[in-house]
């Protein structure tokens, strides 16, 4: 199996979170939780490799040393750079993936390892879907056969996977799970993540954006 992570340019990322902090701030915060998923899928050696899908220049010393291959995101968004990471792969042949996303601050080796052990139960056709905390988004997705469901990521992804999956003929299971389905998206999950100390940086309440001011 293959894990696929799309990570936006930190630059860009976060945009939810910018009435709470300052553009630097939400770049230091994406690369700190894609640093820390890249990091911690190093140490799953059951994965067969890791393709970071990105266009972030950033990544490339960690990409490197972690022994993983890296994918250019053209720019088309989110569902095209997967598609393209997706067919990549399944032109090599490789018949199962996982994408996991980038800004999941709990993340760890362990959680994925259960989740992959839950997908394993199922069918020779199989798609899991570890859904956000309000059940709605994809957080994680392993699919057999990795080509038979496009992505349909963006809001409600989840409904959109899972009848996707269905159509392709898939056994589809979606479970909510603490560590992988806890992502940093709104003001809140930041709070929830690291209460006032923002990672690598000064107590975030510090910044006031434009419009708080
Ligand atoms: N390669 C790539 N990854 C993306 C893109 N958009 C989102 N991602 C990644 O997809 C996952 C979920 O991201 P989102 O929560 O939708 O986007 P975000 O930048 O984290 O947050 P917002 O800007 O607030 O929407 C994270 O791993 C992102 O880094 C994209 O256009 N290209
Ligand atoms: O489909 C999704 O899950 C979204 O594209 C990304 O999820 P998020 O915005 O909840 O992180």
């Amino acid at each position: 199996m293959w894990a696929i992570v799309p990570i936006k340019r930190f630059a860009e990322a976060k945009q939810r979170l910018a009435p709470l902090l300052s553009p630097a701030q939400r770049a230091g915060l994406a690369r700190h939780m894609a640093e820390g998923v890249l990091t911690e899928l190093g140490r799953l050696h059951w994965l067969d490799g890791v393709l970071v899908v990105s266009a972030e220049a950033g990544l490339s010393n960690l990409v490197r040393r972690l022994c993983f291959e890296p994918f250019d995101d053209a720019g088309a968004g989110l569902n095209a750079a997967l598609d393209a990471a997706g067919a990549r792969l399944a032109g090599r042949g490789i018949d199962e993936t996982v994408i996991v996303h980038a800004d999941l601050p709990l993340f760890h080796a362990g959680a994925l390892e259960h989740a992959a052990a839950l997908h394993r139960r199922g069918g020779a056709r199989r798609m899991t879907i570890v859904t956000d905390l309000r059940g709605g988004g994809t957080n994680v997705r392993f699919c057999r056969p990795a080509a038979a469901v496009s992505a349909h990521y963006g809001e409600g992804s989840a409904a959109r996977h899972r009848a996707a999956a269905q159509a392709a003929g898939l056994a589809v299971e979606t479970v909510t799970l603490r560590e992988l389905s806890f992502d940093c998206d709104t003001p809140d999950d930041l709070r929830m993540a690291y209460g006032n100390r923002l990672p690598g940086s000064a107590a975030f309440g510090a910044h006031r954006a434009p419009s708080a001011a």
